[in-house]
């Protein structure tokens, strides 16, 4: 699988309802609780005798809830159904009743060994009201585990926003197809484990809201060099950063770009940054500009532009004229800070990637920094359009948007990576892949997924330095097809 996709609420409510209306009433539910039971059973040590409370609102959330109970009812669990709503799907607790379930109070829920979450799904709308709120704080506060029926109760199944109290699952079941609002934080770090039921929904669902590439997509994505090629061909990345100020950022941006695959870096920089660039990366290409130019830097495919690059007057004309050329150019950092004075800079023939966190695409934008955080999904998609370029709004959850598709989101972040310098090897390795002739679209999903993976591989479960995500880039390219160095050496069998 390339690609993981998915959708908002709307898209998901009409395409049930399409697949609905050639099915006989409750077949859905039927299918979407048979998954759920088999589910909840996988995570119980024994089904037989365990005791299993479930949170029921009052929409189909909670039917499905009910349904499932029934069945891990018939199968000899203790259920007990808490009912949150002033109404109850009627046909499901009766199944339950049936099955030998019963209706319990709120107590239950701090005993229980498996709480499932049937309060709210796509159906609803703002912060969970009470006494749902409540037993969302019950059930985060118990022992038992958590599963959320489609969508964690207090996560906007088409955003991820989380207005109020919220669930957190160990595993979070989801019905036809994964809702968007489960891949993007805030809501993906309270759905714990995504499982899929499928129940005949694919044919009716529209392109998808949403898109995460997965390990075989980035694989794909990647230009393999072949024998007839050379470092020119490859791509030539040229990085315009630091600054005498700030000349870290300049030898972590060409890190990053020499371990991402480019033919060649070429750097371009005043003295400082240039000597540190020159001590540290021998193979990369140095020019020490005495002057705000790129003009003898030679023929690059891609620029990188803006780490430690300083917001003087010198910066600015260096960015001016980086974008004034005629290749694709990443902006970051401080060169986010200038076009941010005035975005008419970003108005170019060739394509442009811009890589801001919250608060750089706040001074782009003019919207508020929390409220970036907090629906970075809607953010990202205006300042793509507003701006007219392919914008990688980083964070927890890093996403890509370009207009006409749909946000891809990466899924390898890791908080590790939340240390100073990651930002600028980021830029290095996406700006590298600009240069081996990937989209701006491409290089940002592919160059934010590698340094996810980078940076797990690097930290392993500890505090990591920006060089080490660098240094692990080549390890995570590898680790894309499960290959391992021993592999690669054994290709030479014959000699
Ligand atoms: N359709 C299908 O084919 C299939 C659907 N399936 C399942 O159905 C789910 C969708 O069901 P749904 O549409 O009934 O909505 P649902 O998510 O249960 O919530 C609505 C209820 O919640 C309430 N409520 C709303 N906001 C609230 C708040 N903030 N705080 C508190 N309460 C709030 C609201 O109450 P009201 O505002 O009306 O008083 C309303 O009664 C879907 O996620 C999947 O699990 C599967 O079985 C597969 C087949
Ligand atoms: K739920």
């Amino acid at each position: 699988m390339k690609m993981i996709a998915a959708y908002s609420a709307d898209q998901i409510r009409s395409a049930e309802q399409a697949l609905m209306a050639r099915l006989p009433e409750g077949t859905l539910m039927l299918r979407a609780a048979s998954g759920l039971a088999a589910a909840c059973a996988d995570l119980l040590p024994k089904v037989y005798g365990s005791r299993v409370v479930l949170l029921v609102g009052s929409g189909d959330n909670g039917g499905d809830a009910l349904y499932a109970g029934a069945v891990l009812a018939r199968r000899g669990a203790r259920v007990e159904a808490v009912l949150a709503g002033e109404r109850t799907h009627q046909a499901g607790l009766h199944a339950l009743q049936e099955a030998g379930g019963v209706v319990a109070g709120e107590d239950a829920v701090a005993a229980a060994e498996l709480i499932v979450d049937g309060l709210v799904g796509i159906g609803a709308s703002g912060a969970l009201r009470e006494p749902y709120a409540r037993l969302a704080e019950a059930a985060n506060a118990a022992a038992g585990l958590v599963v959320a029926v489609d969508v964690p109760s207090g996560v906007d199944a088409s955003s991820g926003r989380v207005a109020g109290a919220a669930v957190r699952a160990a595993l979070t079941v989801t019905m036809g197809a994964r809702k968007t609002g489960l891949l993007v934080d805030p809501g993906a770090g309270f759905a714990g484990r995504i499982e899929l039921v499928d129940i005949g929904l694919d044919a009716y669902l529209p392109g998808p809201d949403v898109t995460a590439l997965t390990r075989a997509g980035v694989a794909g994505r990647l230009p393999r060099p072949g024998h007839e090629t050379d470092k020119y061909r490859r791509g030539v990345v040229g990085i315009a950063a630091g600054s005498d100020q700030y000349t870290g950022a300049a030898v972590l941006a060409v890190g990053g770009a020499l371990r991402a695959g480019a033919g060649m870096v070429r750097y371009a920089g005043p003295g400082r940054p240039a000597a540190q660039v020159r001590a540290r990366w021998p193979e990369a290409v140095i020019t020490e500009l005495d002057e705000p130019s790129i003009d003898g830097v030679g023929r690059v495919q891609a620029w990188v532009v803006g780490p430690g690059l300083g917001t003087g007057r010198w910066a600015r004309e260096l960015v001016a004229r980086v974008l004034a050329s005629d290749v694709p150019v990443l902006v970051d950092a401080d060169g986010l800070n200038l076009v941010a004075k005035g975005v008419a800079l970003l108005r170019r023939t060739g394509p442009v990637l811009i890589t801001p966190h919250a608060g750089e695409l706040a001074r782009l934008t003019g919207a508020g920094r929390d409220e970036i955080e907090a629906g970075r999904l809607a953010h990202v998609r205006a300042a793509a359009a507003e701006l007219g370029v392919t914008v990688l709004l980083k964070g927890s959850t890093t996403v890509v948007a370009e207009e006409g598709s749909p946000v891809r989101v990466n899924g390898t972040g890791t908080p590790w990576l939340a240390a100073g310098g990651t930002g600028d090897v980021l830029s290095g390795i996406a700006g590298s892949l600009l240069a081996q002739g990937l989209s701006g679209y491409d290089a940002g999903s592919c160059g934010a997924y590698l340094h996810g993976l980078a940076a797990r591989i690097a930290a392993c479960g500890a505090p990591l330095t920006a060089a080490e995500v660098a240094e692990a880039v080549p390890a995570a390219i590898r680790a894309l097809s499960g290959e391992s160095a021993l592999d690669h050496a054994r290709e030479l069998t014959d000699w």
